[in-house]
């Protein structure tokens, strides 16, 4: 599939940084990595510097993920995920990162600590009615079907 063109801007403390990059050649997400280096102590959160801004097309959306290794072996996640960047947000890209491990966990500049991943939007509009078709589940949920 041909990628979609997303410009970015590098900003001053992104100097020298790599751009987002996809890790392996079936990769869903663009890798990201800190701008900043930044101790989150256990419980802690951060928005966590990239050092880039971004100009999405029309129509799409691109997603903030979390790593599973962070995650697994440090506790470290995206408190937000999946983050939503929207096309008209031209800010800086940031990282809401997380500390739900054990152990301070030191972010280091040019580390990791994200991944990207573009997705097409569907517009909708709301429409208020008076009733809703019957389906069989109707207003079960929760663990209505069971464990
Ligand atoms: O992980 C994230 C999530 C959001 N953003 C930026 C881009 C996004 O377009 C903007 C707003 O995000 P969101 O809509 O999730 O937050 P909000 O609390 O609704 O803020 P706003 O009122 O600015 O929309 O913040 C990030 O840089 N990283
Ligand atoms: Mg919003």
């Amino acid at each position: 599939m041909t990628p979609v063109r997303i410009a970015l801007q590098r900003l001053p403390h992104g100097d020298g940084l790599p751009l987002p990059a996809y890790a392996s050649t079936g990769a869903a997400g663009l890798d990201i990595v800190a701008a900043e280096a930044v101790t989150l102590n256990p419980g802690e959160r951060h928005a966590v510097a990239t050092g880039f801004a971004i100009a999405i097309p029309a129509g799409f959306e691109v997603q903030v993920r979390p790593r599973s290794g962070l995650a697994l072996k440090y506790g470290i996640t995206c408190l937000n995920t999946p983050g939503t960047i929207d096309s008209d947000y031209r800010g800086e890209i940031k990282v809401i990162l997380i500390n739900l491990g054990q152990e301070p966990f030191a972010v280091v500049r040019g580390e990791r600590i994200a991944q990207l991943v573009p997705a097409a939007v569907q517009p909708a509009r709301f429409e208020e009615v008076d009733q809703l078709d019957a389906t069989d589940r109707g207003a079960g949920g929760f663990g209505s079907t069971g464990r």
